[in-house]
């Protein structure tokens, strides 16, 4: 579709071939490339009757939490109707791609998904998805198999399609009805999904929409090129995130403030209940999490303590502050650094032994987990279509895996540096994060690396802090 002006496009949408929206002629900034309004709009306000809402309500039995449950029937719901393929909206679907097209992880085989992604929390992520899938689907064919006549059940592959279109290219409805959490209603707007993602320090959008009466308008931000491809922002999304819902990952994916979109579900025990979102960027999103995980340690290793200590309390009177392998800490400064008070700086001993040792639990499960990456061991394959399917699978995993690798790195470099600060051993370590990283990257990492153990150590050790 070629939009010369302002050209209300409505008319042209289902029955178009709109892989054409990509400018073909130059755009200058302001231009409006489009208006879509409720008739092409496909959300349960405008085209999707409410029988598929309360289809997905008896159907789908969510044990997640009630805004989760609530948002997913809205996405079952859409899903649904999108499987139906009524005549009306048919040319629209007939253009997108399946799952399999999409290159979405679910379709990769456990071979495929193993060396690529070995290391990855996503790759249980992936599990969890596909096992949620098969439920759903298992659920909605049982309640529509005692509900006949509300609706012939879809097959498995259209379903899946369905989900993935609604995860990959509905957009939240800004308008009067809501869902139950108070979200905006998901909707498919043919056209303006053909936009890619851009976000992060790289690339950047060069259109923008909002909606108006009804409307949803689309505007050039800046001047666009012919065959330039148009980008919105669907979001500041983690690139595991957009290999599962959307097939790919960015490159570089901070924020102009340095914080980075990429989330490391991290369990510091493994295995354990506890899962801390950790993420690189400026100390007001690292200092928090940080603590959190030393805290999940210290409780484990203050358990541990009151353990020994009521085994030891018989044999011995006498009080080790230090571990044996802390032997080289250097003991006068530690009293100095606790105060005079003998009973204070007992006391204070001991917390710093608790927390390096905290720290050092964390430094050896940070370095577990970097240890399960395994990247560069991915088998080439060779026919030329598997080739491009790889190499695609390939490029995506390992910016993913290298992304969760540098978060890693970094909080595994803060603690170090941090328990060389508590030791009071000669600074020696030097921050490294440029493996992984640009230039520019690893200057800012840097940076934040600084800021964080800087901030640490002035809340918690003001006193050592101080005779730096
Ligand atoms: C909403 S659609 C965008 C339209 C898509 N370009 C098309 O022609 O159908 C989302 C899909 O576009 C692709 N995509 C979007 N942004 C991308 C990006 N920055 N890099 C690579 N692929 C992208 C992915 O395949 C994703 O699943």
């Amino acid at each position: 579709m070629r939009c010369k002006d302002s050209e209300v496009c409505d008319a042209l949408c289902f029955n178009e071939a709109t892989r054409e929206l990509y400018a073909d002629s130059f755009i200058t900034e302001g231009f409006i490339l489009m208006r879509l309004s409720k008739q092409v709009i496909i959300s349960r306000q405008y085209l999707v009757p409410d029988c598929f809402i309360e289809i997905a309500r008896g159907a789908i039995k969510d044990n997640t939490s009630s805004q989760q449950q609530a948002e997913h029937q809205e996405d079952i719901a859409l899903a649904l109707y999108l499987a139906n393929r009524e005549e009306a909206i048919k040319p629209y679907l007939d253009i997108l791609p399946s799952c399999i097209d999409q290159n979405l992880p679910v379709t990769w085989t456990l071979e495929e998904r193993a060396p690529r992604l070995c290391g990855s929390p996503v790759l249980k992520e992936i599990e969890l998805r596909e096992r949620k899938n098969f439920e759903d689907y298992k659920n909605i064919s049982d309640f529509l198999a005692c509900n006949e006549h509300l609706l012939k059940c879809p097959s498995k592959e259209a379903f899946d399609n369905a989900l993935a279109w609604v995860r990959s290219r509905a957009f939240g409805m800004d308008g009067a009805l809501r869902t139950n959490s108070g979200d905006a209603v998901p909707a498919m707007m043919p056209l303006l999904d053909l936009c890619n993602h851009a976000r992060g320090r790289t690339v950047s959008k060069n259109i923008s929409y909002s909606y108006e009466e009804g409307c949803v308008v689309v505007k050039a931000l800046r001047d666009i090129s012919p065959g330039e491809v148009l980008r919105i922002t669907y979001g500041a999304l983690p690139n595991s995130l957009l290999l599962m819902n959307y097939g790919f990952c960015l490159e570089e994916n901070y924020e102009p403030d340095g914080s980075s979109n990429d989330i490391l579900a991290f369990e510091p025990i493994a295995g354990g209940a506890l899962v801390i979102d950790l993420r690189t960027g400026p100390k007001s999103y690292t200092y928090g999490k940080l603590v959190q995980a030393l805290e999940c340690y210290l409780a484990h290793s203050e358990e541990d303590h009151r353990e020994t200590a009521i085994e030891e309390e018989s044999e011995s009177d006498s009080c080790h502050l230090l571990e044996d392998n802390e032997e080289d800490l250097d003991g006068s400064m530690l009293y100095a650094a606790c105060g005079d008070d003998y009973r204070c700086s007992s006391a204070c001993d001991n917390d710093l032994s608790l927390e390096c040792e905290a720290l050092r639990n964390l430094e050896t499960r940070l370095l577990s987990l970097l240890r399960n990456y395994k990247l560069g061991e991915i088998k080439q394959v060779t026919d030329i279509d598997s080739q491009l399917a790889a190499n695609t699978r390939n490029r995506f995993s390992s910016i993913l895996t290298r992304s969760e690798m540098r978060t890693i790195s970094f909080f595994l470099q803060v603690a170090r540096r941090i328990l060389s600060m508590l030791r009071f051993k000669r600074d020696h370590l030097q921050y490294n994060p440029c493996a992984l990283s640009s230039n520019l990257d690893c200057i800012n990492l840097k940076k934040q690396m600084e800021d964080l153990v800087d901030v640490y150590m002035r809340i918690r050790h003001p006193d050592i802090s101080l005779r730096r």
